[in-house]
């Protein structure tokens, strides 16, 4: 079953149209995405999950021009992302989107404060005050913008990797695993903070997971399943989403048995 998409383009702030990626040739080929049609509705936070392999990091990546598609296109907001030159491409991740690693992806030599505004400054924008006082606020990192990163704990390294992309009030913000490093408290605390940006500052979040607990923060759940979306969640609980991973599991062992 593929199913497409029930958010309509004009609510997307991001979208893949049809979208095959291919790794590899010959007997090494891997079809990591096949045919994906999808939106992501503004101001909602979705998690996408599914089995490891299953083509949910390849999705994120060409959906935030960090990959390209070998088919269909991407679109961030009114922007076709696909066939934009290198220059285009470069200022359209740096003005329009916000990353946040599984690895923090903090640069050691600058403070936390630095970091965060390094996306502005990197694209020679002035931060408005009032916005970074409440971001730090929202984010509780007050006490800690001298820290540089060797100085904070994973869990506060990881509510500066956040902010970082809060700050400049991306289309969206793509999260990849944001919580897998992390123990559940300090987890918690990321994901609450992600609630909230959606909640209080209408921020659009795209997360990649495989914590059922981590995807109940989310509006909806997209469930993606050899390089396919096989069905949605609205609204999920962490246990509806674990029955759904049971059921999917079961699906694949079941193929798996009649193909052998
Ligand atoms: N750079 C690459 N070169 C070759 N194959 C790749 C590359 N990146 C991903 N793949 C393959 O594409 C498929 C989808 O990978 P992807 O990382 O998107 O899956 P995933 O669902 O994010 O997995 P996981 O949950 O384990 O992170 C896998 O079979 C993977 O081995």
């Amino acid at each position: 079953m593929t199913i497409s998409t029930t958010i309509s383009d004009a609510d997307a702030a991001a979208r893949a149209v049809d979208v095959w990626k291919v790794y590899g040739a010959g007997e090494a080929q891997v079809i990591a995405l096949r045919g994906v049609s999808v939106n992501f509705e503004r101001g909602k936070f979705t998690a996408i999950m599914g089995p490891s392999g299953s083509g949910k990091s390849t999705l994120m990546h060409c959906l935030a021009g960090l990959d390209f598609t070998n088919k269909g296109s991407v679109h961030i907001g009114e922007t076709q992302v696909t066939g934009l030159s290198d220059k285009r491409l470069t200022k359209l991740r740096r003005d329009k989107v916000g990353f946040i690693f599984q690895q923090f992806n903090l640069l050691p030599t600058l403070t936390a404060e630095e970091n965060i505004l390094l996306p502005l400054s990197i694209g020679k924008r002035k931060p408005d005050q009032e916005w970074f006082r409440q971001v730090i606020d929202t984010v509780g990192l007050a006490d800690r913008l001298h820290h540089r990163p060797a100085e904070l704990s994973g869990g506060q390294q990881q509510r500066v990797a956040c902010a970082r992309a809060l700050v400049q009030r991306p289309e969206v913000i793509f999260a990849d695993e944001p919580t897998g490093n992390l123990d559940s408290r300090s987890g918690t605390d990321v994901l609450t903070f992600l609630r909230e940006s959606v909640d209080k500052f209408g921020q659009t979040i795209v997360m990649v997971t495989h914590d059922p607990m981590a995807a109940s923060y989310a509006d909806r759940v997209l469930f993606l399943a050899d390089g396919q979306v096989v069905d949605e969640m609205f609204d999920p609980t962490a246990d509806r989403v674990l029955d759904e991973l049971k059921r999917f599991e079961e699906i694949v062992q079941h193929a798996s048995e009649e193909n052998r």
